[in-house]
């Protein structure tokens, strides 16, 4: 009964007393392919020139250009091709006047060459000793169709700035500039635990007054989503002993440790008696929103301990609102929270709010126009609206419902941008 009076603390508060635990985790070397969603922990710069020599954007005839100066319909001028060139080759020698190289995209223009004239308006026959001939009836300027040494970048500039999420055209330049591994920010540990006698494993048959432990499952994919790795450490039945000893051994293990279960204030709710035992310092044991209030935060030997709802959806919300930056952060990430945007309310949502409500919700692109729906049943116990739900819809405290088209704030739990503040 020690834990029954709780006094509520507004979101935003709680969000500020988690994140003041905030800290980045060290920094190792991971291969290019391993390195996608990642977060860089160094500068990404040129190690060359980019292209690295004067290269041809077409195929055609590399020759140069003063020899064109006359040339017109009327007056067609012809060139003997000395060699071809693909790319990867390099011509045999410099070109003199009068000559062209038969040249394909991507490969090095010859020393003597200042042009590349497309095959489309060149012809080309065989004299009387076999020698290609390739005749062009038009004037070219120089440099036409080249494209220059470093036109793109030089070397030593900087292209992508640590701190920022590895995605695949970062993975293009890393393979580019030769970074077969690169430093990224190391994932933060995760261990989860399931509490609750009723629980089942997924591959046991439903028995009369058990349920399958769904949240563990879902943790650890929200975890993942969020780039930390997770370890699942089984479920705990309601017993203090067994349960104070399974989180007591777990907690030096992990960078930080998830329950989900037993926060709340029932007979078998035992949490709030392990954090008393643990002697750590409670952050917040009730949380001014819907769902997720009994969302408990406690802080053991520098490290944070979950206490997530048991009740699914309530569960759901307090990991991505309360984890999720503290993972972030914990990668480097500089916008470690998820993205906010504006958007229209698709149907109705007519229950009153006295505390923020987070209705888990999916969005739509409507005609330019970002519209969120509620995703299925709006209740904490609920399992199956989770499915359908890539946006928490903000509802704000102290008002008496909704209506389709009004504007809200919606959270997009699937957007990879973040922003800095929460
Ligand atoms: N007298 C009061 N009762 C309750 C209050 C309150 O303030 N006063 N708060 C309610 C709220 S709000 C919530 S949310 C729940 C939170 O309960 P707990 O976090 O203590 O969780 P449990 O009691 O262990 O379980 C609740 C519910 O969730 C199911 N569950 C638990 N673990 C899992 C799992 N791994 N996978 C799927 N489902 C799970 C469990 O069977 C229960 O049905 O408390 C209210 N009560
Ligand atoms: O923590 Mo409870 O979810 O408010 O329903
Ligand atoms: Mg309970």
């Amino acid at each position: 009964m020690a834990h029954l009076h709780r006094t509520p603390l507004p979101v935003s508060e709680a969000v500020e007393r988690v994140m003041q635990y905030k800290r980045t985790g060290g920094v190792d070397k991971v291969d290019l392919q391993e390195s996608g969603g990642r977060i860089l922990a160094e500068d990404i710069a040129a190690t060359h020139a980019v292209p690295p020599f004067h290269k041809s954007p077409y195929d055609g005839f590399a020759l140069a250009s003063e020899d064109t100066m006359e040339l017109s319909r009327d007056n067609p001028g012809t060139f003997r091709v000395i060699e071809t060139v693909g790319a990867g080759h390099r011509a045999s020698r410099p070109l003199q006047s009068g000559e062209a190289v038969r040249i394909m995209t991507g490969a090095e223009i010859p020393e003597g060459a200042d042009c590349v004239a497309m095959f489309e308006i060149c012809t080309t026959e065989e004299d009387a000793a076999g020698r290609q001939i390739m005749t062009l009836k038009r004037k070219m300027d120089a440099g036409q169709n080249i494209i220059i040494k470093g036109s793109e970048t030089e070397q030593g500039d900087v292209l992508v700035p640590k701190g920022s999420k590895i995605n695949p055209g970062v993975q293009a330049l890393l393979a580019t500039f030769g970074y077969s591994t690169v430093m990224v920010y190391n994932k933060p540990t995760v261990g989860v635990f399931a509490t609750g006698t009723e629980l089942l494993e997924v591959d046991e048959p439903l028995v009369p007054g058990k349920i399958r432990n769904s949240n563990a499952y879902m943790i650890q994919a929200q975890l993942e989503r969020s780039g930390a790795a997770c370890t699942y450490l089984g479920k705990l039945d309601d017993d203090f002993d067994s349960c104070y000893e399974a989180v007591y051994n777990a907690l030096g293990k992990f960078d930080l440790l998830i329950t989900t279960g037993g926060v709340s204030v029932g007979d078998y709710d035992l949490m709030p008696d392990i954090y008393e035992k643990l002697e750590a310092e409670v952050l917040f044991n009730k949380v001014a929103m819907r769902p997720g209030s009994v969302t408990t935060v406690a802080e053991y030997g520098g490290k944070l301990l979950y206490g997530l709802s048991g009740n699914p959806s309530a569960c759901y919300v307090g990991c991505e609102l309360f984890v999720h930056p503290i993972l972030q952060h914990f990668m480097g990430n500089t916008r470690p929270y998820h993205t906010r945007v504006k958007a229209v309310l698709g149907e109705d949502f007519k229950k009153a709010n006295p505390f923020t409500r987070f209705v888990r919700g999916k969005v739509d692109y409507e005609e330019g126009k970002i519209v969120v729906y509620p995703a299925g049943m709006d209740k904490s116990a609920v399992v199956t609206s989770l499915a359908h739900t890539d946006v928490f819809i903000v509802l704000r405290g102290g008002t008496r419902g909704y209506s389709q088209g009004d504007m809200v704030e919606a959270v997009l739990l699937e957007d990879q941008k973040g922003q800095t503040k929460f």
